[in-house]
């Protein structure tokens, strides 16, 4: 690298940074203590990247302890002065000062800023998401400069300190060789121009203060701050000599009156008794894990164990109050949410993809182990047996807090209910070692209570009652579904039907084949059953009664639908509907089939097409008054007429129209919406007494000749394009850019090939 001789470089900033620059400086004018957190922030990083390359390369380690120090330098008069952060971790060379300060390299500005604009402003909200990092800088100091050097290395045996000089309100910035040499040894001290207006920011008690409540949990290094030892008569007499203007000008004597004071000496919140670790302090450790400031974990544990392997550690797993944006389609390729720690030094947050199971990806989760080798290497951590059996560990640790916020505290857990309703399914359905214990955790709306859960379903059942009846419909309101006609009845007897709407809900249930002792039942499904059917002996009578007086018209049912179902029968599941349609227990409900239809690659699947046509039986309510109109016509008609009769047509058209009616209500697609229609109108015209021939008037207005000048530019199309740039729901596509919900049918294929379904089929 070029010395001490090399010319200044000046650099342009990226116009996005410059934005970006006064994004923060304005809409973060009332937080301005954030760039202490942001710079301690930068400066942990630095220390943990050196630290990884000591691993390799321990001479990097030769210029001094990692740590972090603060100074305050007042100027004359005590009101303005510099304050100094300095770090001895990795460092920047010339060109890593230019790029990693003067350009944007991360992913997320972009994203910042456009929300910005759409917002109007950035507030701190936003930039607590995103963390704006060095550029807080320019809220406390005209002018900031960036010194950096980098260990030397075997590679570059002799580095150059650099320093980067910026003013917040310029669109460029310079980098020079330091004129001073290499001061630092190694890493990179930034020092701020603090004005009077910001005097805070130079009483070190304040500096000590802020220290405490945002960074003693970001960084296991420590962090001095310079402070002035207690007066001594001899600083006395030095205050006098201040008065004849001898300021000391040798920095040796005014080091003498100074100290280094250790400001996170205490243990990291992980490594203490939970009992002496008040909510407060886990609220900040939160935010810190999370690096963000603006909100609260939802719940928390806090845990020491031993794994089977005799590696003990401590653990806080945070439940986040929000999904991470992109969480579904993030989650496969990891998120890094567990931080591992060995004796207190930083050693991954990347073990690797789905080192939690999916469905707990979200966790934020820190580990500190006590004897693992602190220069084990990523690869054989992955592979150790302490890694496999901390999992386990965490997963069950994470399913007793939930269960214990769920006991709790009955509000926050409707929060986490919300927000993880569907990872809790998928990892109901995933796991098949926990499956009871996660089915316990789910919470449903149902016609008893707007939040319930299964243990309590069971709790509330009937006597002789073995099923728990759901009705499933994704994205139909719950009020829609207990209108269904297939929960009239049992919601008529007094029965209790959980109504559900997420996609998950449908196969997650039917994983459910033993529930304490009940079986999940979806009531659009054949295989209903009350309990007490055997009591019932008139009710079964009575029916056989009727199965003899409706044969005429079930017989002209089956004729006229052949081919659309399977079979046609009475039923008593209905109390007012005339007639529903039910699949076979091992079939798709209609909610399925619509989620399964959404599949891109369903439709060539064999397994889908057979699920898909399985078959569908008519049932018919013998007590509707429609039912037993069409009875009397069907056995007014003359029997074995070629030509049909106008009664008979008329038959024919109602069936069709009450057919395909029944499909709509029972959640399935008439085939032939147009024609379906015409056969509507009939009807209606039949009951105003129209004449079913008389036709529409059909004059039409032509369209004007074909256009001769071309349309003006349209400049508004861009922006609804982007409408939904960013959008994901999840994991798959279809061709035209629409998102479907995450559920993944080989998966689903997978659960369905496994034991539980198999039993029914
Ligand atoms: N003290 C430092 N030592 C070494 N490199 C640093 C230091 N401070 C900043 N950098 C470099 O400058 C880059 C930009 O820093 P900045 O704080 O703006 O963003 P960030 O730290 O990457 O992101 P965020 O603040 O959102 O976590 C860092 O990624 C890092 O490479």
């Amino acid at each position: 690298e070029a010395g001490a001789g090399e010319e200044t470089e000046t650099f342009k900033y990226e116009s996005d940074i410059s934005r970006l620059r006064s994004l923060v400086i304005h809409s973060l004018y009332s937080h301005k203590d954030v760039f202490l957190r942001e710079v301690i922030s930068n400066a942990n990083d630095a220390l943990e990247k050196l630290r990884l390359t000591s691993l390799t390369d321990r001479d990097v380690l030769s210029a001094g302890e990692p740590n972090i120090t603060i100074t305050v330098d007042l100027d004359e008069g005590g009101k303005t002065g510099k304050l100094v952060i300095r770090d001895t971790g990795i460092g920047m060379n010339k060109t890593e000062l230019a790029r990693n300060l003067g350009t944007i390299a991360r992913s997320g500005t972009n994203e910042f800023l456009k929300r910005a604009d759409d917002a109007g402003g950035a507030d701190s909200n936003l930039i607590g998401q995103f963390g704006l990092g060095f550029y807080s800088c320019f809220l406390v100091s005209p002018v900031v400069r960036v010194s950096s050097l980098p260990p030397a290395t075997a590679e570059h045996p002799d580095p150059v300190q650099h320093t980067f000089v910026s003013t917040a309100s310029g669109d460029t910035f310079e980098v020079f060789a330091d004129p001073r040499g290499n001061t630092l040894g190694r890493g990179t001290e930034i020092v701020l121009d603090i004005g009077d207006e910001d005097q805070q920011f130079l009483s070190t008690s304040n500096l000590k203060a802020l220290i405490d409540k945002h960074s003693t949990f970001s960084t296991t290094f420590p962090i001095y701050i310079r402070e002035r030892k207690a007066q001594t008569p001899k600083a006395e007499v030095k205050d006098e000599d201040e008065e004849f203007d001898d300021v000391p000008a040798d920095d040796e004597e005014d080091e003498d009156e100074f100290t280094w004071v250790r400001v996170n000496d205490q243990a990291p919140i992980w490594m203490r008794d939970p009992k002496s670790v008040s909510k407060e302090e886990y609220i900040e450790f939160y935010k810190a894990v999370a690096k963000d400031q603006t909100q609260e974990p939802l719940g928390w544990t806090h845990f020491k164990g031993d794994t089977q392997s005799g590696v003990s550690f401590r653990s806080i797993m945070f439940i986040p109050p929000v999904l991470e944006k992109d969480f579904w389609s993030k989650i496969t390729s990891g998120l890094n949410n567990v931080r591992l720690m060995v004796k207190r030094v930083f050693i991954t947050d990347d073990l690797g993809e789905q080192y939690m199971p999916r469905w707990l990806s979200f966790l934020k989760v820190t580990v500190d182990a006590d004897d693992l080798p602190l220069n084990v290497s990523r690869e054989t951590l992955q592979n150790s047996r302490f890694l496999k059996q901390l999992q386990r560990i965490l997963v069950r640790k994470a399913i007793d807090l939930f269960s214990k916020l769920a006991a709790d505290d009955k509000e926050k857990y409707k929060q986490v209910s919300t927000l993880y309703g569907n990872a809790l399914r998928i990892g109901m359905m995933e796991s098949q070692k926990d499956k009871i214990k996660i089915a316990k955790l789910l919470r449903f709306e149902s016609t008893r209570s707007p939040f319930t859960s299964l243990e309590e379903y069971v709790e509330n059942r009937k006597e002789g009652q073995t099923q728990i009846y759901y009705i499933a419909g994704v994205g139909e309101t719950t009020q829609a579904l207990a209108r269904s006609p297939f929960v009239e009845k049992l919601k008529a007897r007094g029965y209790e039907i959980l109504l559900l709407n997420l996609p998950s809900d449908e196969p997650m249930m039917g994983t459910l084949n033993n529930f304490m002792g009940m079986q999940a039942q979806d009531v659009s499904k054949k295989g209903l059953k009350y309990g007490d059917e055997d009591e019932d002996e008139a009710e079964k009578k009575e029916l056989a009664a009727q199965n003899i007086a409706y044969a005429p018209l079930l017989k002209w049912l089956k004729k006229e639908l052949e081919g659309q179902v399977s079979d046609v029968v009475l039923t008593n599941r209905l109390v007012t509907s005339p007639c529903t349609i039910v699949v076979d227990s091992m079939g798709w409900s209609a909610n399925m089939a619509r989620l399964m239809a959404a599949q891109a690659e369903a439709e060539n699947d064999p397994m889908f097409q057979l699920m898909k046509n399985l078959p569908r039986v008519l049932e018919i309510n013998p007590k509707s008054p429609l039912i037993e109109g069409l009875l009397e016509k069907v056995i007014e008609l003359p029997e074995g007429s070629d030509e049909p009769t106008a009664d008979e047509l008329e038959v024919k058209q109602t069936i069709s129209v009450l057919f395909d009616t029944t499909l709509v209500r029972s959640g399935f697609d008439v085939p032939d919406p147009t024609t379906y229609f015409e056969r509507v109108e009939l009807l209606l015209r039949r009951s105003l007494g129209v004449s079913s021939s008389a036709k529409a008037e059909d004059k039409v207005k032509p369209a004007p000749p074909t256009a001769a000048s071309p349309l003006p530019e349209d400049t508004e199309h861009d922006k609804t394009d982007s409408f939904l740039d960013g959008v994901t729901f999840g994991a798959t596509e279809d061709e035209e850019g629409e998102k479907d919900e995450w559920l993944d049918w080989n998966k689903f294929k997978a659960s369905i090939d496994d034991d539980t379904v198999h039993d029914e089929l």
